[in-house]
């Protein structure tokens, strides 16, 4: 284990708080404070944590202080919280500083960084000079001075926020975490940036233009319009009126220009990121996207990568625009007022830290907000796709109660964010007032001295107004900075997720696939579960009707998934016609297999387009053929719209059965050589079943048919029927005949079945 003094170096007094945020089977989300704004110490926590025998994968997020946790059957959930618990409270002891070197080898040592013994020499000295410069110098010195000391601040300021943003990217960002959000469109993020430069450079021009024409109507001139031949009052007023008109129209145009650019830019990386990352959980291990809050997935694909293209559309612009300000105002005050120079400009290093500062207070707040926002709307989905179940237990007031202690939560988070950033926001207005103040008292002062002329100092009045203006709205762009960071952490953790990888580039021939299974000592066990196959073998022959049944839970529709590749075996082999399916590439295997899950899923649509789902190119007279064999084209018929008869969100307007049978008509459509049926018909009658079997008859000849199902009238006819106890044993085996013949535990469950039917 490392010690972690060298990663927690820094820290004055660290409380080891560690709290769950969510506890899945196999998997944790923890929020320790611990970690936030400390990108070496997250690494060393992940890295600690990873080391623990059963924790497969251990992730740390420095922005957000989440620490993502997912582990195997070894360590049961209470475990893994306690090993959270116990690491991140020897990091805080170690934290608090024992003086004792780092130890890890897996842990990079500390760089020594020259840095640290270069500044010190560099601020000393610069101190001494600026000390000597400040008593001993003249006037303009101790200005010069003093707007350096200004100067500098800022850049220590703006040098540290830069370098922040870019170390809790991770160690594996390319760079700036805005940098990587804009990706491949950075052509467009500079044509916006020239232009907003271009337009700020523009209204800077108004502006002098403004304080020139206030200068002809009090004096009687501006001097610099006299030195281009308008020497009279009346003359220079015509000149000022077409250069502001002209001025006018270019920052009219200059604006929309640019605005256009940058919403265009926050549309392009919101339309890129959204695609990337959908793409992205579309190709999820189906475990983990089952591991996953849909409505977390859905929040992180709409809310928060909206959130990257607000930021460009909007935020990013005003600081350009500040920045451009403050390039063309810094050396304008310097050169024709360096008296007022400095409290002119002494808010923007107090601003630009009062900034940084609301940034790393905010960022677990922001976490929090997101977090808890995530499970209202989780909660809000589950409340509303639950209707029935809500009225039959009457629960209505329940869940009304149980949204509104989330909605609790998120409301009071959000009011600490609400009060911190208001107050930020305040406080930077109070800062840019007072220099405002300030600077009209200085150099209002030093005109009546003499020592600057009005004539200078009226036009640059307005300018840095203008600019402190704008300053106000940094604590607004702070905040959206802040909110984007964390949202793009939530999106980054997403793509995290590991996709689904062949393994091996083996391809099919769907008319030569014969369709026989075997499975050769099987065990298999979901993450912090018991096996729920244990060393299972069996022989599904190709071209026959082969029937699972048994205890639930026992596993069978377990084999369904390991057949088609959504979860792997631990051990063992799966094959199909003698290969092994994990040497197939993932797309040829599930093309060989129709599979009718046993809660099909229907999309909002017509009837047509859901049988037609997966064989979009299929005729509508085979679509009519297969829901005739699927006893579906009936009961289709006399819907009012045919076909065509839209179904609603998950086919809420048809009956479990009707469901059922548009599910298995996709399935027909298929056409695969193995198919699957899991309790394909449980929900339909036993005379529409019986009218199924007889069509499937049909299908089934030359196919192979694996027929999941509780009701043992489903599976009397087939070829070979396997009987599984828990644990995925196979109890027994045979035709119908042969296994009631047995007197066993098929026997007992057909005796019990056929009475209830009798009954
Ligand atoms: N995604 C999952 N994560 C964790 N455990 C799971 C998951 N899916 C299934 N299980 C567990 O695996 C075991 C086998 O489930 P499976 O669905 O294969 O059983 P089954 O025989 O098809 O049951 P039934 O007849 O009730 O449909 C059960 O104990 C179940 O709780």
């Amino acid at each position: 284990m490392p010690s972690l003094l060298g990663a927690a170096s820094g820290f004055r007094s660290v409380e080891p708080a560690a709290s769950p945020r969510s506890v899945t089977p196999g998997r944790q989300r923890w929020d320790v404070g611990l970690v936030v704004g400390r990108p070496r110490t997250a690494e060393i926590l992940a890295a600690a944590l990873r080391h623990i025998p059963g924790i497969t994968e251990a992730q740390a997020s420095p922005v957000t202080g989440g620490v993502l946790v997912r582990h195997d059957g070894r360590l049961c959930a209470a475990d893994v919280g306690r090993v959270i618990s116990r690491t991140v409270a020897r990091l805080a002891r170690e934290a608090a500083g024992t003086g004792r070197a780092a130890t890890d080898r897996s842990v990079p040592a500390p760089q020594v960084d020259r840095g640290l013994v270069v500044r010190p020499v560099l601020a000393v000295g610069g101190g001494v000079a600026a000390g000597t410069a400040l008593v001993k110098g003249s006037a303009l010195t101790r200005q010069l001075v003093a707007v350096g000391g200004v100067a500098a601040a800022t850049a220590v300021v703006l040098r540290k926020a830069w370098r922040g943003a870019a170390e809790a990217a991770g160690p594996e960002g390319e760079g700036h975490p805005l940098l990587e959000i804009v990706g491949p469109h950075r052509p467009r993020l500079y044509r916006a940036a020239a232009l907003s430069v271009a337009c700020q450079a523009a209204e800077m021009a108004l502006g002098t233009f403004l304080g020139w024409t206030g200068l002809v109507l009090i004096k009687g001139e501006a001097a610099p319009l006299a030195g281009l031949g308008l020497t009279t009052a009346s003359a220079q007023l015509l000149g000022l009126a077409g250069l502001v008109a002209a001025a006018c129209a270019a920052v009219a145009g200059l604006s929309y220009a640019s605005n256009l650019q940058w919403r265009r830019l926050g549309q392009d990386i919101e339309h890129d990121w959204r695609a990337r990352t959908y793409r992205h959980v579309q190709h999820l291990e189906l475990s983990r996207l089952e591991g996953e809050r849909t409505s977390r997935v859905a929040g992180t694909l709409t809310h928060d990568v909206g959130q990257l293209g607000a930021f460009f559309a909007g935020p990013a612009n005003d600081v350009l625009q500040l920045g451009t300000s403050l390039a063309l105002l810094v050396p304008a005050f310097l050169l024709l007022a360096p008296q007022i120079a400095w409290i002119a400009f002494l808010p923007i290093p107090v601003i630009a830290w009062l900034s940084l500062r609301h940034q790393e207070r905010a960022a677990t707040d922001y976490a929090a907000t997101g977090e808890d926002r995530a499970r209202l709307g989780s909660q809000v989905i589950n409340s509303l796709e639950a209707g029935a179940t809500v009225k039959s237990f009457c629960t209505e007031t329940y869940e009304a109660e149980r949204v509104d202690r989330l909605s609790d939560t998120v409301q009071e988070s959000s009011h600490r964010t609400d009060r911190s950033t208001l107050r930020h926001g305040e406080t930077v207005r109070a800062c840019t007032t007072a220099s405002m103040a300030g600077t009209l008292l200085i150099g209002g002062r030093a005109v009546l001295d003499g020592t600057l002329r009005f004539e200078v100092f009226s036009p640059l009045i307005g300018l840095p107004q203008m600019l402190l203006m704008r300053m106000s709205r940094l604590g607004g762009i702070a905040d959206q900075y802040q909110r984007t960071l964390a949202s793009y952490d939530r999106v980054q953790r997403l793509r995290e997720l590991p996709v689904e990888t062949d393994s091996g580039e083996g391809t099919l021939d769907l008319p030569t696939v014969r369709g026989e299974i075997v499975l050769d000592e099987v065990t298999f066990a979901y993450p912090g579960r018991p096996a729920t196959l244990d060393n299972l073998s069996l022989t599904i022959p190709a071209g026959q009707v082969t029937a699972l049944v048994g205890a639930t839970g026992s596993g069978k529709t377990t084999i369904a998934k390991l057949l088609m590749r959504f979860q792997d075996a631990e051990s063992g082999r799966v094959l199909l016609d003698g290969r092994d399916v994990q040497d197939l590439r993932r797309h040829a295997l599930r093309h060989a297999i129709g599979f009718v899950a046993q809660d099909p899923f229907l999309f909002d649509g017509s009837i047509a387009d859901n049988i037609r789902y997966g064989s979009f190119g299929a005729s509508d007279e085979a679509v009519v053929r297969a829901a005739a064999m699927a006893e579906a084209h009936t009961f289709i018929t006399t819907l009012p719209n045919g076909y065509d008869t839209l179904i609603g969100e998950r086919g809420a307007a048809l009956s479990g059965g009707q469901r059922q049978r548009i599910a298995l008509a996709r399935a027909i459509l298929k056409d695969s050589p193995v198919v699957i049926l899991d309790e394909a018909t449980s929900a339909v009658d036993n005379e529409t079943e019986a009218a199924i079997q007889r069509t499937l008859h049909t299908f089934a000849a030359g196919r192979t048919m694996i027929v999941i199902a509780h009701r043992l009238s489903t599976v009397r006819n087939a070829d070979r029927i396997f009987v599984l106890d828990k644990g995925g044993i196979v109890a027994e085996q045979g035709t119908h005949d042969e296994l009631l013949a047995q007197h066993g535990l098929y026997a007992s469950l057909w005796q019990l079945q056929s009475g209830e039917l009798a009954a």
